[in-house]
């Protein structure tokens, strides 16, 4: 080792610059500033007391004692840095638990030698020692050597809030040892050792005295007591807010106060305490600082009363799993059986309400259970929920099997939905598996070896990911797990750890971990689930499952409109087959019609031709946006006609009809007829946007801002979530958005307005933001083969037959001869025509307000009508006479297309 004699210190300190110095100053400055700042080194040097002489040359004897001395301590430095090697080897419990036994012994030995008189050379050294320092308090050592061992013996996997309370234990013993030391007449360290030893040993000397001459002392003494009040609060992780309910507490515990209400049921102890995995004087949670991950604001306060409501009002159930004991061998069991209960329960409970057995092991049981089956919970997306059917039993929501029954059609036709084991049945999902229980232990593992206090208490699975719950230890910050989001990565091998601090609802934060032994979510399985049994209404479609392993299902019809994008492969058009099947499933072609743009030609044709088609699938990208003008058309149409019959929605208005009270204006024939919902499938709106950007777009947006009360919806699906396909004005009119993966964060951004997406795991892996959501739902979504499609798509075919309206099919069938006369017009021509005879209202200014037409335009429209006597001739500003009758119109319109 290098060492400096003080000679050579000397040496290098003193000769340079005071010699310079020296020789600088008595001469002439050049200047005021020069001398001014080359004077101050020299009055340094000046000022600092001679170099001592060389020290005289040491004695030999006194060089062979300091060579033994320094030889024999490096052997035995050697020795024990040895053992230390050794003891870091030690498993992390031996060696705490040695730490704790060490105290125990040491607390034996202060025992008997301060309370009794000390025994051996140990006993006395370490009486001594204690008798020093802590003056008369001696006796109170080895109380609080044997607490703090027995605590580190109890809880080592708690190093934060043991270190917490060591602290405060110190702070607390300084203060009260100063406030004795004063308290015996602060003896000075020159009164002796005994005054000293009968005082405040020498840490009251040392905390008073500083005091004493800093603040007198008078000031001294509220000084110390302040100290060891800071002591006591943080030992008792008591923030001064707190203390009178602390206190209260204490008072219930011993009896002095008598337990209020909001004692009651917990035997005395603290609400918090009732749930508390820590140990009573473990910090406060609700104090704990909370933010959140992704949005970076502060959630504290928000958390911190969750916490507490979560702990004031305890069901039973959930007591039971807030409170795992710490030292089960498993505290994981309870959510495992609940959830495989919970996934049983639900396929029972299709099976129920479908009559369809969900598995052979269910169908065996369903006659047994039929009458207490008490069902699960399940969840929806809020837009699911439009029945309102709180949780029953499957007996209670009768008008499901009606479903399965023969529906009418508005002509008279009957028509059969297909049976729901056309499509496959994916077996109960796993609650649990050995590689769940494997990513436990390596967490526990990471927490442990990052010192970091924090345990995971459950978790739930998903059928792609899981959430596991870590809850913190007391003062452990949110961030602490987050900033080991990489090292949980490289633990459990996967790139795709995913934070969420905290779980909504609950005071634990989330780590997502992608299941290696992933499961896939079968659309069969949704639509018999619970959820989707309850929801009768068409719109509702399956959307996946997410990560608690929940049922998602999704109302169309009231997102009302939705973007679906994600990179290629990423799983798009797995779920628009999934919601296209879902409405083949569950909904006639009365109640719903589809409008299907498929410009790749590739993924829609296996719908060709089913019944549900208002027009064959578009292919063409220019006729596509064609078609969406059509489809703007015909919501001003549906609208016009709502307004006229006084209703705000297309189902006020279906209600209406079906219910026979509302009838058509006197003088029309018009037969009043439910409106179908209309949903139109865009699968790759990029392709639309290339052809006719402004023509989409215009339409898009006309579309989403009124079609809703139309019963009209839009499902847009791209794999280029960029900003010239999801315009800002698409973006702003479709509040409904799935994303699956996206290849960059750029792209997650355009879809849910916030990064995520890029972080999904593919195939299915989603994050679901319906209308009026603020954070997205992680789901699985759900998977419907070409088998299970073409088996629906059969059913429906063999039932119906589509029946398409020319007036939007730009691209199908042959081309017509049209009379030259029309023109461009002739689309133009048959809706004037349609309104005309069906209102039987011959008026130019309806037709230039409806069809949204010029004056000139709505003239030569009346004009073509009054050449193919549609209409009677020009009355001046009145009225034309209408010469067709509404059930004449079918022949009317094919006389006009030639
Ligand atoms: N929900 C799912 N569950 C399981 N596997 C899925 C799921 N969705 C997609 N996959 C798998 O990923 C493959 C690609 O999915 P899909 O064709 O839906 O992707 P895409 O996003 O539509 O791609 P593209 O835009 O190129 O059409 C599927 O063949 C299937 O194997």
């Amino acid at each position: 080792m290098a060492t400096r004699t003080p000679g050579s210190a000397a040496r290098n300190s003193s000769p340079g610059p005071s010699k310079k110095a020296v020789a600088k100053t008595p001469a002439k400055p050049p200047a005021k500033k020069a001398a001014a700042k080359k004077a101050a080194p020299a009055k340094r040097t000046a000022a600092r007391p001679a170099a001592p002489p060389p020290p005289a040359p040491r004695p030999i004897l006194f060089r062979a004692v300091r060579a033994l001395w320094l030889g024999t301590a490096h052997g035995i430095g050697a020795v024990l840095r040895g053992f230390g090697d050794g003891a870091k080897n030690l498993d992390p419990a031996h060696r705490k638990d040695g730490v704790g036994l060490l105290l125990l012994a040491l607390a034996l030995v202060t025992a008997a030698g301060t309370w009794f008189s000390p025994q051996g050379w140990l006993g006395e050294a370490a009486t001594n020692v204690v008798s020093g320092l802590f003056g008369r308090l001696d006796v109170l050592v080895p109380f609080l050597l044997a607490a703090v061992a027995v605590r580190l013996m109890r809880h080592p996997e708690l190093p934060e809030a043991n270190g917490r309370i060591m602290i405060g234990l110190s702070t607390l013993l300084v203060g009260v040892l100063g406030l004795v030391h004063i308290g015996c007449g602060a003896p000075v360290m020159g009164s002796g050792a005994t005054r000293i030893r009968t005082a405040g040993g020498i840490i009251g000397w040392a905390a008073s005295t500083p005091m004493m001459a800093a603040a007198g002392p008078a000031l001294a003494v509220p000084l110390l007591l302040l100290l060891a009040f800071f002591g006591l609060l943080v030992t008792t992780a008591t923030p001064v807010n707190r203390i009178p309910e602390r206190m209260r507490a204490a008072g219930v515990r011993l009896g002095v106060v008598e337990a209020g209400p909001q004692d009651a049921g917990h035997g005395g102890r603290t609400p918090e305490r009732e749930f508390s995995h820590e140990p009573p004087e473990d910090a406060d949670p609700a104090a704990l600082p909370f933010t959140v991950e992704t949005a970076g604001e502060d959630l504290s306060d928000e958390v911190a009363a969750r916490r507490r409501r979560r702990k004031r009002k305890p069901e039973p159930a959930e007591a039971a799993a807030a409170e795992p004991d710490m030292f089960a061998k498993d505290p994981l069991d309870p959510y495992a059986t609940r959830n495989i209960a919970a996934g049983a329960a639900a396929d029972l409970d299709g099976a129920l309400v479908y009559g369809v057995p969900a598995s052979s092991a269910v169908a065996d049981m369903m006659h047994q259970v039929q009458d207490r089956t008490a069902p699960p919970e399940e969840h929806a997306v809020p837009a699911a929920r439009t029945g309102g059917a709180g949780p029953g039993t499957a007996e209670e929501h009768g008008p499901a099997p009606a479903r399965m029954e023969q529906l009418q059609l508005a002509e008279g036709l009957s028509y059969a939905l297909p049976p729901l084991d056309l499509l496959e049945r994916g077996g109960p999902a796993k609650a649990r598996s050995a590689l769940n229980d494997e990513v436990v232990a390596q967490l526990t593992g990471t927490f442990k070896e990052f010192k970091v206090d924090a345990r995971v208490t459950g978790f739930t699975r998903g059928p792609t990911v899981t959430r596991y719950e870590v809850e913190l230890g007391p003062a452990v910050k949110v961030e602490r797990i987050t900033a080991l989001a990489k090292n949980i990565a490289y633990a459990v091998a996967s790139a795709d750890v995913r934070i969420i601090s905290p779980i909504p609802g609950k005071s634990a934060v989330g780590v997502e971990i992608p299941n290696r032994d992933r499961e896939m979510v079968n659309l069969g399985d949704l639509l018999r689930s619970r959820t989707a049994a309850e929801d009768t209404h068409p719109m509702v479609v399956g959307m996946g499952k997410d990560v608690e392993g929940h049922t998602v299902m999704a109302n169309l019809a009231k997102m009302p409109h939705i973007l679906v994008a994600g990179a290629t492969g990423a799983g798009k058009s797995s779920c628009i087959n999934c919601l296209i099947t879902s409405i083949l499933a569950r909904a006639t072609p009365d109640e719903v019609r589809m409008v299907l743009v498929d410009p790749k030609r590739v993924e829609l044709t296996a719908y060709e031709g089913i019944p549900h088609l208002i027009t064959p699938i578009i292919t063409n990208p220019k006729k596509a946006a064609e078609a969406l003008q059509w489809v703007v058309r015909e919501m001003d149409m549906r609208y016009d006609d709502l307004a006229a019959f006084g209703f705000r929605h297309v189902d006020d208005f279906n209600a209406a009809v079906r219910a026979g009270t509302v009838t058509p204006p006197l003088g029309s024939e018009r037969e009043l007829t439910p409106y179908p919902y209309l949903l139109v499938i865009v699968d790759e709106l990029a392709d639309l946007m290339m052809v006719a950007p402004r023509d989409v777009e215009d339409s898009v947006v006309r579309i989403t801002q009124l079609a809703r009360a139309a019963g009209i919806h839009l499902v847009l699906a791209t794999q280029r979530p960029s900003v010239d396909v999801v315009t800002g004005l698409i973006k702003a009119n479709v509040p409904s958005r799935l994303a699956f993966a996206t290849s960059a964060m750029a792209d997650s951004r355009v879809i849910l307005d916030q990064p995520g997406a890029e972080k999904l795991i593919g195939k299915g892996d989603a994050l679901f933001l319906p209308m009026g959501a603020s954070k997205p739902i992680r789901m699985q979504g759900a998977f419907v083969t070409e088998a299970e499609i073409a088996a629906v798509v059969k059913h429906c075919k063999e039932q119906l037959s589509a029946s398409y309206r020319e007036d939007v099919t730009v691209g199908g069938g042959p081309k017509k001869e049209i009379d030259e006369e029309i023109g461009d017009d002739l689309e133009l021509l048959i809706q004037a025509a349609e309104l005309v005879v069906s209102t039987q209202f011959g008026s130019t200014s309806m037709l230039q307000r409806k069809l949204r037409v010029g004056f000139a335009k709505a003239g030569r429209l009346m004009d073509l009508m009054e050449s193919r006597g549609i209409v009677g001739p020009s009355e001046g500003s009145k009225a034309r006479d209408v010469l067709v009758k509404p059930d004449e119109l079918d022949g009317v319109i094919v006389a006009i297309r030639g």
